[in-house]
């Protein structure tokens, strides 16, 4: 980090139900008191952070260093800007406000706005990280992930939650989490298993009962839920973690050793890890990207990593 850096700022108010705008004075603040130079970027829709970042690597990069401040979705945008603006070298600096903000467990970042600041000004060179990338040959879309992506339960239950009309409410309410849990206990009743096909290192896997499919670049998914407890951002590996349906009660089971990090040792839930993995569907399914929808489709994605920059001195 330049001795004296110049930040441009692109800051999403709205994430975390307001905990960007509740956050930015105190940053601010710290700016000012610090005597550090910044020009800030409000989000102002869904899909600006993109395109700041895109015009940000085009034609201001020179001079200024990146800062996001918002959730895991904000940063997955801000990085895919770089990207297709061919400037995945320009380094990030983070600072989460988002809901879930699995990004920052899983890297070390802390929650606490100002620490997460001390965290970027005392980084000396930036520190690579891993990033998922994927490509789907069947819409040929493609993207960049700080988190994972998933296809089937999570992502159906992200989709649902998305569109519940009691989002909006319990969100002011402060009480996110429930619509959450109201969409995890619907999903869990009327998603289907479906047929999956894994492509890990030389071979192939067939579930007929793939219930739960995400490929994770570290544990963390849903707010905290360690989905995958060994992965880690540091080796070049992506982690692919299938479950399969099960009974509601052992399913029940399975989701509270989940939380604790020991499901893996079930026979329902199969872990794939390498450079490049691929995952095939066959019937409509829910996908989701770093907590964004990717619709509903069938999937013929190939996984793989690659490495980004990011200021951040690890706690
Ligand atoms: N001004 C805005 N108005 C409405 N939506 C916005 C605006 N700016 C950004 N967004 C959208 O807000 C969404 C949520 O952002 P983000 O994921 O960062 O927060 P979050 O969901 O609270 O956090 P997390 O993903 O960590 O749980 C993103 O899809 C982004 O496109």
């Amino acid at each position: 980090m330049p001795s004296n850096p110049h930040f441009y700022i692109i800051l999403n108010q709205v994430a975390g139900t307001g905990q960007g705008a509740h956050v930015w004075p105190k940053i601010k603040a710290q700016l000012n008191q610090k005597k550090i130079q910044y020009d800030l970027q409000l989000s102002r829709y869904a899909g600006h952070t993109y395109q700041l970042a895109y015009q940000f690597a085009k034609f201001k990069y020179h001079d200024q260093l990146l800062l996001i401040i918002g959730g895991d979705g904000t940063l997955n945008q801000a990085l895919n800007g770089l990207y297709n603006a061919h400037r995945g070298d320009i380094p990030i600096a983070y600072i989460p406000c988002g809901s879930g903000n699995d990004f920052a467990r899983g890297v070390g970042i802390s929650h606490d706005p100002i620490k997460a600041l001390e965290q970027i000004l005392a980084a000396s060179t930036p520190t690579e990280i891993d990033l998922g990338y994927y490509y789907d040959a069947i819409k040929h879309d493609h993207g960049y992930f700080v988190n994972n992506v998933g296809i089937g339960f999570d992502a159906n239950v992200v989709s649902t939650t998305n569109h519940s009309r009691n989002k909006y409410l319990l969100n002011r309410l402060h009480l996110g989490k429930l619509a959450y849990v109201s969409s995890l206990i619907k999903v869990f009743m009327h998603q289907d298993a479906f047929d999956v096909l894994v492509h890990a290192g030389p071979n192939y896997h067939h579930f007929k009962h793939g219930f739960l499919v995400t490929t994770t670049n570290h544990p963390y998914f849903g707010g905290g839920v360690p989905i995958m407890p060994s992965a880690t951002v540091n080796n070049h590996q992506l982690d692919l973690i299938v479950i399969e349906k099960l009974n509601p009660f052992f399913f029940c089971y399975l989701f509270i050793m989940m939380l604790c990090g020991r499901h893996t040792r079930y026979r329902a839930v199969h872990h794939f890890e390498g450079p490049e993995l691929t995952v095939q569907t066959r019937t409509l399914e829910f996908g989701q990207m770093d907590g964004e929808e990717l619709g509903s489709r069938t999937f013929d994605v190939h996984f793989s990593v690659q490495s980004q920059a990011f200021w951040l001195n690890r706690e």
